[in-house]
């Protein structure tokens, strides 16, 4: 047969069993892009108004997110960091650090790490999914809840749920376990500091023993990868949520596609990448125990045309156990609270359970 229509009439074969071969068969949307596809399965086509070519609410001329110099909050500069992060995670619920104490050695070699997981062939990959996987901590899947998308997004992931070093040490990948486990040790100091910093904001003088658990009792790590797509136009690499997180410190590499919506005009702007520097932002279970002072913001990720790329959030949260709510002190000047106190886990549930749908998550948790 002429190899031009034997390609052809494999790609037709795939595109009748796309979920068959990205998913089930752990190919995702990388092993599409190695096919050398020409145009986008229409299983990725999203409607209209998610694309990033209606540019009706994009703003290039937007002023980004706030960068803060964390090294500053060892001196007399302490509550101009605080004044800064609380001001952020108020209007913008998202900001950048620099200085923030995680060896950049560190955020180097857990970049290398995902590439070499996602370099590993389908069928080792595959051993990681929801279906083969033999523990719910360790999970490698395609767009974000494909049974229950109705158009799929251009991101292959990895997502390790963290125990314990054993769990790990048993379970996560070793091609790319020390790597990431490096990572959420190293930006543990940070995040502890960050969390002292917001408390303080909302009058939380002592972070005791259960609001501790709420504010960082469990944590996760996701590893994306965002391959080169053939019209990147049309689809999304992550399409608009907000992330059910205390708080995320998320490491991009220097391709860019970070999109975060601006609360106020509802306007799109891009954060670009700063060498070295990690993003910060406020999560669902933040804006629910800040009784909605700190905002957790609808963000969203572009697909490139010409460039794999790749990014690595650590979802700080509450215990999967937790009940969560307004805290007490945020409430005590006579504020009515807008959540209700409900367990952590339904909420997380609720999410993973359905498409994106940017803010609507949260309705989930009013009374
Ligand atoms: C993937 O693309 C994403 C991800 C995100 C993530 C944003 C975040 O903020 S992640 C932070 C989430 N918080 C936690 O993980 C807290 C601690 N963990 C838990 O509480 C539990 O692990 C659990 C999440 C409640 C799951 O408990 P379990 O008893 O194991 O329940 P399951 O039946 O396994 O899962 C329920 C439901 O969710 C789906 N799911 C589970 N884990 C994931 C995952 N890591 N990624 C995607 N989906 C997941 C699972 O398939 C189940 O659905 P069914 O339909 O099968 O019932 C932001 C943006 C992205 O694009
Ligand atoms: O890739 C990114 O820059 C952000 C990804 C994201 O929002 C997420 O995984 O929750
Ligand atoms: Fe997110």
């Amino acid at each position: 047969m002429d190899p031009l229509i034997s390609i052809s009439s494999s790609l037709n074969t795939i595109n009748n069993n796309i979920l068959d071969f990205v998913v089930s068969r752990g190919h995702g949307v990388k092993g599409l892009a190695e096919l050398g596809l020409k145009t986008l399965p229409y299983q990725y086509i999203q409607p209209q108004q998610e694309r990033f070519d209606s540019c009706i609410n994009a703003d290039a001329h937007h002023e980004s997110i706030p960068l803060i110099d964390m090294s500053k909050s060892d001196d007399d500069d302490d509550s101009k960091v605080a004044e800064a992060v609380c001001n952020a995670a108020q209007k913008w619920g998202f900001f950048q650090i620099v200085n923030h104490g995680v060896p950049l050695h560190v955020l180097e070699d857990v970049k290398d790490a995902i590439h070499r997981f996602f370099g590993l062939p389908a069928e080792e990959k595959v051993k990681y999914s929801k279906q083969q996987s033999v523990t719910n901590n360790v999970r490698y899947g395609t767009s974000f809840t494909p049974a229950a998308e109705n158009a799929l997004e251009w991101k292959d992931y990895l997502s390790l749920l963290y125990v314990s070093d054993d769990d790990a040490s048993s379970f996560w990948p070793s091609i790319c376990r020390n790597q990431a486990l490096e990572f959420m040790r190293s930006s543990e100091i940070i995040v502890k500091k960050l969390l002292g910093i917001l408390m303080n904001g909302l009058n939380v003088k002592e972070i005791d023993e259960t609001k501790e658990s709420m504010l960082m009792g469990s944590k996760r790590i996701n590893l994306n990868y965002y391959p080169v797509c053939p019209n990147p136009e049309l689809t999304v690499g992550v399409g608009r949520h907000s992330d059910v997180s205390t708080l995320t410190v998320l490491l991009q590499d220097d391709i860019g596609g970070l999109y975060v919506r601006d609360t106020e005009t509802m306007k799109w702007f891009s954060v670009a990448p700063v060498s070295g520097s990690l993003v910060i932002n406020v999560g669902d279970a933040l804006q629910i125990m800040s009784n909605g002072k700190y905002k957790s913001v609808e963000h969203r990720v572009s697909a490139n045309g010409s460039h794999n790329r790749i990014s690595v959030p650590i979802f700080v949260n509450p215990k999967a156990s937790d009940i969560i709510g307004p805290f007490k002190e945020v409430l005590q000047s006579g504020e009515k609270p807008i959540y209700k106190h409900l367990l952590y886990s339904d909420y997380v549930k609720h999410f993973f359970r359905k498409a994106h749908d940017g803010k609507a998550t949260i309705d989930f948790a009013k009374p």
